[in-house]
């Protein structure tokens, strides 16, 4: 097999639906056995109930076997992404391996592609990233993504790979730029959902979106990356989509925040471990970043949402 996707949770399923409906040579891996032979007899994922799998989609329970393809898609939660690779026996020697992920390791503090470069040294790491819901690529509404590889000729490789009639992929050499945007657009979004949870009106998220970009900035060029990424599908893309659709799990989970309301704590969340890592960057690299800190605060318990909006806005008056 050319492809294969390793997760079987909504992202990776809808890329598997998406690239096997062009024809191309893939198979889906997820960790739980019996939902993949559920999976296979029904051709259909719960989690994306309206798309079927396309026939020539394979089902691959076996990690090492799944682990052969010369293109690896990683799309399983981004604190679980170093105990995958741990669990990959092979040193994935000269494939690929691409980050569908979104999110920072706390354990170490990077993101994905600093993660596959430590622990398969041999790989190529890439990030694939970009505003785009599981549902819209499953159902094979037209998306746009950023492929980044440092490497460019390899980069150009994967793009023609990945790319499909509806799934339109744009090239980029800053791994760091690209996998930082997806990262801190999910903290932006809570605080945008938290925001619109407590009934503080569409003039505050448009105001917290645009100093949340300004957070994502500052820490990006302080990362060493390329500023203008930022403002690619990567970054504003991706922000401009999860703060303002309730489509998105962090914005969902940031608006029962804001509105005191339950949720269901076995949805993943990227955005409550990336305020997390950005609030131990704020502090180790003496960057402001006080949106980022403050969901983090009100993730933790520490504050509650008012005493937050408080917080925010008696900061003293700046220059833009
Ligand atoms: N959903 C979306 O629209 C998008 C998601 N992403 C990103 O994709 C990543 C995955 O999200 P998504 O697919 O939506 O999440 P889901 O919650 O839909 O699925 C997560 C999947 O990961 C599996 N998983 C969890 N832990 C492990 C592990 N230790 N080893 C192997 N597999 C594991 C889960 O398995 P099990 O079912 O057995 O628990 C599940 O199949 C996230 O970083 C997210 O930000 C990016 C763009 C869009
Ligand atoms: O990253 C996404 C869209 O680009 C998905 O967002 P959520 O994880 O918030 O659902």
């Amino acid at each position: 097999m050319t492809i294969s996707v390793l997760g079987a949770g909504a992202f990776g399923t809808a890329l598997a639906i998406a690239l096997a409906r062009e024809g191309r040579d893939v198979q889906l891996w997820g960790r739980n056995p019996d939902a993949l032979a559920e999976m296979a007899r029904t051709r259909v994922n719960p989690k994306l109930p309206d798309a079927t799998l396309p026939e020539g989609l394979l089902i691959q329970p076996d990690l090492e076997l799944a682990a052969q393809s010369p293109t690896l898609l990683v799309a399983v939660p981004m604190q679980t992404v170093s105990g995958l690779l741990d669990n990959i026996d092979a040193s994935l020697n000269g494939q690929r391996v691409v980050a569908c992920c979104k999110g920072i390791d706390l354990t170490t503090g990077t993101g994905p592609s600093q993660l596959i470069a430590r622990q398969k040294p041999d790989a190529v790491p890439a990030v694939l990233t970009g505003p785009s819901f599981a549902s819209d690529i499953a159902q094979g509404l037209p998306t746009a993504l950023t492929l980044a590889c440092a490497d460019e000729a390899l980069g150009e490789q994967l793009q023609n790979e990945l790319a499909c009639a509806v799934l339109r992929i744009y090239r980029s050499k800053d791994v760091i730029g690209a996998e930082l945007g997806g990262a801190l657009k999910n903290v932006v979004a809570v605080a945008c959902g938290i925001v619109i949870g407590a009934k503080l009106g569409v003039s505050a998220r448009a105001a917290l979106m645009t100093r949340g970009f300004a957070e994502m900035q500052r820490v990006a060029e302080r990362m060493g990356a390329n500023p203008t990424t930022l403002v690619g599908l990567s970054g504003l893309g991706d922000l401009a989509l999860t703060c303002c659709s309730d489509q998105s799990r962090n914005y969902r989970f940031g608006m029962a925040l804001g509105a005191g309301t339950e949720f269901d704590k076995t949805t993943t969340v990227e955005g409550v471990a990336t305020a997390k890592a950005m609030a131990d960057i704020a502090q180790k690299e003496g960057l402001d970043l006080p949106i980022c800190t403050t969901v983090n605060a009100i993730c933790e318990g520490h504050i509650t949402v008012p005493e937050a909006l408080n917080q925010l806005l008696s900061r003293p008056l700046k220059e833009e």
